[in-house]
């Protein structure tokens, strides 16, 4: 069986990866994550953008835990941020500042501060009120700051109204239409220095042409600038490629690339890409067992001891993930199952109406729980938060958030003991 996989596409990736042994180590509900299935997904972008510049800023929201940092700091990817904290684990995780964007609605001054100390790469900038914020911070420490501004296009990316971000009632980025103009004003101001273009229209985008309307539209906002003297050095197309969770067929990050590159051409611009879910959904499994079995009249429960505040993605946006049970070969009897956690309220599932061979004490595996899983845990109901551990060939390392907290701020545990 392959956990791991990018598009489904049926090839097992070799990894000693006994998901059964591990579970019985560690304990349920337990987070897996596949080493070579991240580093796969990694080089898919970085070989479909090829010989033009570009710069991969991996979205450390997906997924955050140090050791998956790491796996991809080792290849050389940039990092793609919406806090301080996420910009401490990438320095925590080896990555280099100077590879990170920092996006997102509401940078503090002390976020700003540490940022340009640590030399990032740009600023995605989302607001008037943050680039005078921004153009403020960089004075008083005597740098300049790069910056793009987060362009809103105004295309429907047709995905779940929570995850796109691109149209004009969302809180992101600049209205297209006032963009030039808000160009014009960041260029008048003596700490930034602007250097880029940037987007980013929503997440698990399954079409190509939404990304690529979009790209023609800040393509032409380009050229606009040059004419001004504003010249833009980076165009940053933002994250969003889909994953396959059920029948969903997203484009390959080389069918992506090929159409961004056939519009590049001729002009000296280094691509941005900052993909999240693409490189972690499908590196990853959440592990959990089957407390109990409890028929009812109108439905079949699995109660099994994963819950919502250990993956929130079903209760939040009604998100399907496949659940397979690990072992095949057990002999069971098939039913249909709601299968639910132990927290206490109705919209804790992980899955509703699956038909599931199963009994109390079998393992079943959440697939595609790579990105927006661990890091939208709680601790909801006092429930300690699940281990996390990377495969790695036939080693499996356990990457405990808590102790990831600890050392990311000097000891001072934020978890409550569990
Ligand atoms: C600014 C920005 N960049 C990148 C991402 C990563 O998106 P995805 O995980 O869909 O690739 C997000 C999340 O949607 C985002 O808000
Ligand atoms: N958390 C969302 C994606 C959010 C994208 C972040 N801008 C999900 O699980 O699908």
């Amino acid at each position: 069986m392959d956990y791991f996989n990018y598009q489904d596409n049926g090839h097992l990736y070799g990894e000693a990866c006994e998901l059964a042994r591990l579970a019985e180590q560690h304990g349920t509900p337990l987070y897996v994550y596949s080493r070579a299935t991240l580093e796969r997904h990694w080089h898919a972008f970085d070989q479909a953008a090829g010989e033009v510049e570009h710069l991969i800023c991996y979205a450390v929201k997906a997924n955050s835990n140090l050791a998956v940092l790491n796996v991809l700091a080792r290849l050389g990817s940039g990092f793609d941020i919406v806090s301080k904290g996420e910009l401490c684990r990438v320095i925590a995780a080896g990555g280099d500042p100077r590879k990170v964007v920092f996006s997102g609605v509401g940078k503090r001054v002390d976020e700003i501060q540490f940022a340009l100390e640590q030399e990032i790469f740009c600023f995605n900038v989302e607001s008037v009120a943050e680039l005078e914020r921004i153009n403020q911070v960089a004075g008083e420490l005597g740098r300049q700051a790069p910056i793009s501004i987060r362009v809103n296009p105004n295309i429907d990316a047709g995905t779940h109204p929570y995850i796109s971000t691109g149209l004009k009632e969302n809180k992101f980025g600049i209205p297209i239409e006032q963009a030039l103009d808000i160009y014009r004003q960041a260029a008048a101001l003596p700490n930034l220095n602007v250097s880029g273009v940037d987007c980013h229209i929503g997440s698990q985008l399954t079409e190509l042409s939404p990304f690529l309307e979009a790209v023609d539209k800040l393509l032409l906002l380009i050229d606009s600038l040059a004419a001004e003297g504003i010249h833009i050095r980076h165009l940053d197309v933002g994250g969003g490629l889909g994953v396959k969770y059920d029948q969903e067929a997203p484009p390959e990050p080389s069918r992506y690339a090929e159409q961004l590159k056939a519009r590049l051409s001729n002009r000296d611009l280094t691509l941005v890409f900052e993909p999240g879910r693409a490189i972690a959904a499908n590196a990853g499994v959440l592990l959990t067992r089957v407390e109990h079995l409890k028929p009812s009249e109108a439905k079949n429960f699995a109660i099994v001891d994963a819950a919502m505040n250990d993956l929130i993605r079903p209760a939040l946006y009604s998100a399907w993930q496949a659940i397979i049970p690990t072992d095949l070969n057990l002999q069971r009897e098939a039913a249909v199952y709601d299968v639910v956690g132990p927290v206490c309220e109705t919209g804790d599932f992980i899955g509703k109406d699956r038909e599931l061979a199963i009994a109390e004490g079998d393992l079943l595996a959440v697939r595609s729980a790579g990105a927006y899983g661990f890091v939208m845990a709680s601790n909801y109901n006092s429930r300690p938060r699940a281990a996390e551990i990377m495969v790695d060939g036939d080693q499996a390392y356990v990457v405990r958030e808590r102790e990831q907290l600890a050392d990311l701020w000097q000891g001072e545990t934020l978890l409550p003991d569990a």
